[in-house]
């Protein structure tokens, strides 16, 4: 197997009677920025809770780093696969303490403050603020911070900046593309916002109910995708943005 960051090989998931997954097959290379997109309900959550055992497969196999996912310590998985979601969970305590809180789990503690919170964009004085006094932009690179001080080679984002006002959002995907230089961090980012995935992505996968439908480099899948259901889903965005 070449080098992948993670790879989907027939990924099925069922809970109760619902197909959440249908046979995705997918490779993520090393360093390398997918986009997932596709309309609500598609799976797309789903397919990235999987790659840190979040949830299990019924069917098919997740690798990561060419190791399939249930043959991982799972501790060792979840440094390795960070993930950020849209709303950032800020725990009583400064910003130094939230920084620190995932490597504390781990029985390890934050070496280098100062240069994390340089890496996010925040200024050293509000290390010792309550990080609830934060704005939302503010809190949602403290999410981020406390997964990176984990050293994840590969970032699940789950809409980090939908719930960002527009300058919030684009300084925090600011950040985001700035670590991804420093660190060469794999990435599956899943946005509604196609300006970002287009801004963000080198490549985009479409995603319709638990399908897999379309992967491109998101050059070639912005001129024009090869699906109609990409196609629909594209006009039906540019739609909803005219109206
Ligand atoms: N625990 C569950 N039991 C049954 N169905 C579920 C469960 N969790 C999610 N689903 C269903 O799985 C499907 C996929 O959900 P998922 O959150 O992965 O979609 P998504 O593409 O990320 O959607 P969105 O863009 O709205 O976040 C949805 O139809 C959802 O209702």
């Amino acid at each position: 197997m070449g080098r992948y960051a993670i790879e989907f090989d027939d990924l099925s998931l069922r809970i109760a009677q619902e197909e959440l997954l249908r046979g995705v097959s997918g490779k993520v290379e090393e360093g390398c920025i997918v986009a997932l997109i596709g309309p609500s309900g598609a799976g797309k959550s789903t397919l990235m809770s999987v790659c840190n055992l979040m949830r299990t497969p019924t069917a098919g196999n997740v690798y990561v780093d060419g190791r399939e996912v249930r043959e991982w310590p799972v501790r060792k998985l979840r440094q390795k696969v960070g993930m950020v979601f849209q709303s950032p969970t800020i725990f009583p305590g400064t910003v130094e303490e939230n920084l620190a809180y995932g490597l504390k789990l781990h029985g390890q503690s934050l070496q280098d403050p100062g240069s994390l919170l340089q890496d996010i964009g925040l200024d050293s004085d509000l290390r010792t603020r309550p990080g609830t006094e934060l704005s939302g932009g503010q809190k949602q690179r403290v999410a981020l911070g406390r997964t990176l001080a984990m050293q994840p080679d590969i970032l699940l984002l789950d809409e980090v900046t939908s719930a960002l006002d527009v300058h919030a959002k684009l300084e925090v995907e600011r950040t985001i593309l700035r670590l991804h230089d420093q660190r060469h961090t794999s990435m599956l980012w899943v946005t509604h916002d196609l300006e970002q995935a287009r801004r963000v992505a080198d490549i985009i996968w479409f995603m319709a109910e638990g399908r897999l439908v379309e992967t491109a480099d998101a050059d070639s899948f912005f001129a024009r995708p090869q699906t109609t259901e990409a196609r629909r889903f594209m006009e039906m965005m540019a739609e909803g943005e005219t109206r």
